[in-house]
């Protein structure tokens, strides 16, 4: 169990993670997401005791970080900046980790086994792409056996193979009973391989819930409405729960009701429909909505119009 508790850091004037407080429980894959800048790399190097916070505590197991003993035993993590010897082969690289915690030896063939890099293992770690080093990371992260496993992007550089294989192994650990956290900016990849989330944005907690429960809430989505008289009935439908955008002219894009009502809206107004669409919002585009106002760069501006008295 990881569990933080009003973790809080501020760097000179800005707070980078504010007042966070969540758990994450043995036995299932919980995604830690978040666009650029959210704070969730300075979270976890708080939850692995590399910096320390302004504010607030972080346990793993019930103790903190600096508090456990064989802590590779209880931890492994695999942060954004590895330090591995560019000189040395894969295989002494974990061999020097083992020999250091008290490992057994006989770990580093099985990691390396489990990381997929044995052919490679007597490779120089130089040579190595993006993806072996993030395997070879993982396998070091494994190599004490712990209970909790912390990754910071782990498909990073990956090919597909490489996000499939990180995916099943997510899920493996997880069903092995460790407490698994995962962080990522991709909801889609976090959907598919997750079963809770914790979404910050601004170093504020934005979410803390089930992928399902996010994939319904996703899913209860926009209806597209095509017709000539679209000012008319976006003023019929509007109200206090119910929003209309229009993106084109004669399109509209209602939320807070569904395809069935405003077909009898249309129909007792007598109103012409010539495409009346119920739209599944995408994963992506529910993340993007919930972290819209906590992303640190605006690249693409999303611009919708709202059709009160502007729709044609
Ligand atoms: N040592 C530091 N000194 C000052 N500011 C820092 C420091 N480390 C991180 N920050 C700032 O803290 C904020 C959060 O950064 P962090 O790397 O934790 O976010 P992140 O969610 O992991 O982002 P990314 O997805 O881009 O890796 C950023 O605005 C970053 O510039």
């Amino acid at each position: 169990m990881i569990r933080a508790n009003g973790l809080t850091k501020k760097y000179g004037d800005k707070t980078v993670v504010d007042d966070l407080s969540f758990e994450v429980k043995p036995g299932t894959v919980t995604g830690f997401l978040g666009p650029n800048g959210a704070g969730k790399s300075t979270t976890m190097r708080m939850l692995l005791g590399l910096d320390a916070p302004t504010r607030g505590t972080a346990t793993l197991g019930g103790r903190a970080y600096a508090g456990h003993t064989a802590p590779l035993t209880e931890v492994g993590a695999l942060l954004e900046a590895r330090s591995v010897h560019p000189g040395r082969s894969a295989r002494n690289h974990l061999i020097s980790l083992a020999l250091t915690h008290g490992i057994p030896g006989s770990r580093v063939d099985h990691v390396l086994d489990l990381a997929g890099i044995t052919e490679v293992a007597g490779k120089r770690v130089k040579g190595f792409s993006l993806g072996m080093g993030q395997r070879l990371g993982i396998a070091a992260a494994l190599l004490g056996d712990p209970a909790t496993v912390i990754l910071d992007e782990p498909v990073n550089g990956l090919d597909p193979e490489g996000v499939l294989w990180i995916r099943n192994l997510l899920k493996s650990l997880a069903a092995q009973g460790r407490t698994v956290l995962v962080s990522s900016h991709l909801m889609s990849e976090m959907a598919l391989t997750a079963d809770h989330l914790v979404i910050i944005g601004r170093g504020k907690l934005l979410a803390d819930t089930t992928v399902d429960s996010f994939v319904r809430e996703a899913g209860a989505g926009a209806v597209k409405v095509v017709t000539p008289s679209a000012t008319e009935l976006a003023a019929l439908l509007a109200g206090p729960s119910v929003t209309v955008t229009s993106e084109s002219p004669g399109t509209l894009d209602v939320r807070g009701t569904d395809a069935e009502q405003i077909g009898r809206t249309a129909a007792a107004h007598g109103i012409p429909l010539y495409e009346l669409t119920p739209r599944a919002a995408s994963l992506e585009q529910a993340f993007m909505d919930l972290t819209r106002d906590s992303v640190e760069y605006n690249t693409t501006v999303i611009s919708e119009t709202s059709v009160k008295g502007h729709a044609a």
